[in-house]
């Protein structure tokens, strides 16, 4: 049996902005995975996220997606990403139902098949009465779950969300939970970057933490526990010990 390709894999990916903003940054993150990447303001996650999505070209450095390299056929790597930015572009005129129209013809799908998928992910978020109106009286949670089942549409293989559930109330946060354990169970990989590290402990396999650009740890909560110098704590004690001042050159990433 040949074996599975990860569904992305970073090498040694850089980028800068004068300043360094990633720095040699290596990534492997399995089909089916829930994957929580956490690192303070400005450690380069979103840099990262957006170098995955071909929004940014790295200065150096692979990316594989589904065995794909995205930087020489960045078109069939795309196909098989979706991307949710923190603050998602909606089109305040369309109504959901026409908003996932839209972005199922940009993927070139054909109405029979983006149809039913497409009232199946309004149905499984909870906006089905909604699917007549426009976006532009929608709440956060509204706007947020429209874009989530727009990058939903095309059936993609990764899905990387930055800060899906800041802002959402608890129902809409559940619904979006979900829905993200559903993916993971169906053989999607999921990586998303959050600040609420509850989620990062009870949702994702395993959490990767970055600081100027580097992976300074990376494993389970028990692993990343044993890197730190209290080994019965919060993943907010890990993690504010792991990203202390003069800690992250010392706490080597092991999966
Ligand atoms: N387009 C850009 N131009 C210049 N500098 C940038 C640009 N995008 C990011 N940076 C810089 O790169 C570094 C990493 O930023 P990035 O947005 O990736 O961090 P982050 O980990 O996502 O932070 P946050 O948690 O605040 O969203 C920061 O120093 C940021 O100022």
């Amino acid at each position: 049996m040949t074996e599975q390709p990860a569904a992305l894999r970073l090498r040694n990916l850089h980028k800068s902005f004068g300043k360094k903003a990633v720095d040699g940054l290596d990534l492997a993150i399995r089909p089916g995975e829930f994957y929580a990447l956490l690192g303070a303001n400005g450690a380069g996650k979103t840099t990262t996220l957006r170098m995955v999505a071909g929004l940014l070209q790295p200065d150096e450095g692979e990316i594989f997606v589904d065995g794909i390299d995205a930087r020489n056929d960045p078109i069939a790597a795309k196909r098989r990403i979706a991307w949710l930015p923190d603050e998602p572009l909606l089109y305040d005129k369309l109504t959901p139902l026409e908003y996932l129209e839209f972005v199922a013809g940009l993927w070139g799908m054909k109405a029979e098949e983006a149809g039913p998928r497409a009232d199946a992910l309004l149905r499984r978020l909870n906006l089905w009465e909604q699917r007549n109106q426009r976006c532009e009286g929608f709440s956060r949670g509204m706007r947020q779950k429209t874009a989530l089942a727009g990058a939903l549409i095309h059936a993609p293989r990764l899905l990387m969300l930055d800060e899906p559930l800041t802002g959402l109330d608890a129902g809409a946060a559940r619904q979006v939970k979900d829905m993200l354990a559903e993916q993971t169970r169906a053989g999607v990989a999921v990586i998303l970057t959050t600040h609420i590290l509850e989620v990062a402990e009870k949702l994702a396999d395993r959490i990767g933490i970055i600081a100027e650009g580097r992976l300074i740890a990376e494993g389970d909560l028990a692993h990343l526990r044993s890197l730190s110098a209290a080994q019965t704590a919060s993943l907010e004690d890990v993690f504010l010990d792991l990203t202390g001042p003069g800690r992250h050159s010392v706490a080597g990433a092991a999966a």
